[in-house]
């Protein structure tokens, strides 16, 4: 199994794109449309946050799911027991964001998620009829005036040894969402898993672009695109004493959109959200 990099700007992008997604769930971009230098503004002015005192003011709201999920609260993996050791804040445009970081951080959502809706056109130009033919309505439409695209900027503490044993930084899961569009993060970790179990890495050079498909996908395609199980592990030597940030945007549907006979977007969304322990 291989994760294509494609040239966002080559003349067969949409299709080198959509054959690796098909594939193995991700799919890898190279110059594309994100300036390096926004995501790493991001990346130093939420790794500040992180550090101070401020985001205390700031817990989820366990109804909105907007704000910020400290290391105690944060996500335990569908089928694990251990908590992941990370922290997150969740961003909506309608939700709250520190004054200093709104601008920059809506600047980038907006980008972003532009992006994304034409990644998500992509992947419905290159979808063979007898699967597109099971979507309640053109993907693009799924999206369309969404409140529920969620940017997450995570922060992943130095470890200190004191972790519980098996803990990770991200354990084995599965994203829940359409489709997630995920800048390569200040250091390396991620990993995904191949049909014969082996963890492979993720090409993760700063500046790339990576994509995946999440399980509303999967599911609106009856299977035929994957969302893989992918994780994040913990580092050794020197590179465990520094904090790992990433930003993935996950890409969701509005809540009213059918997937599938068994799930809308909303009811799909609850359920999963129940089995993280993020929402009762
Ligand atoms: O931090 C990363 O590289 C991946 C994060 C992730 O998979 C998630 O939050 O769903
Ligand atoms: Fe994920």
């Amino acid at each position: 199994m291989q994760v294509s990099v494609v040239d966002y700007r080559a003349a067969d992008a949409a299709e080198q794109f959509t054959r690796s997604l098909r594939d193995t769930g991700f799919a890898v971009l190279v110059n594309h449309p994100i300036p390096q230098t926004q995501v790493e503004a991001i990346y130093a002015d939420w790794l500040a946050f992180f550090d101070g005192d401020a985001k205390r003011d700031y817990a989820f709201s366990v109804d909105t799911q907007d704000g910020w999920f400290s290391t105690q609260v944060s996500e335990t993996a569908k089928g694990h027991t251990e908590k992941d050791l990370k922290e997150y804040y969740h961003v909506y445009p309608w939700g709250r964001i520190p004054t200093a970081l709104r601008r920059p951080t809506l600047d980038y959502y907006e980008l972003a998620t532009g992006l994304a809706a034409e990644l998500l056109g992509w992947v419905e130009r290159h979808t063979p009829a007898e699967v597109a033919h099971h979507f309640s309505e053109p993907l693009s439409g799924m999206i369309a005036e969404s409140r529920q695209t969620l940017l997450r900027v995570l922060r992943y503490p130095p470890l200190t040894g004191a972790e519980p044993a098996g803990a990770l930084r991200a354990a084995p899961h599965e994203d829940i969402n359409l489709l997630t569009l995920l800048p390569a993060a200040n250091a390396p970790g991620l990993q995904v898993r191949a049909r014969d179990g082996a963890w492979l890495d993720v090409p993760c050079d700063f500046g790339m672009l990576i994509v995946n498909i999440g399980d509303m996908l999967q599911e609106a395609s009856r299977g035929y695109f994957p969302s893989t199980t992918h994780r994040v592990v913990n580092p050794s030597g020197d590179a465990a004493r520094h904090s790992r940030v990433s930003l993935p945007l996950f890409l969701h549907p509005r809540p009213e959109v059918v997937l599938s006979e068994r799930h809308s977007a909303g009811s799909y969304l609850a359920e999963r959200l129940r089995e993280l322990g993020v929402k009762p």
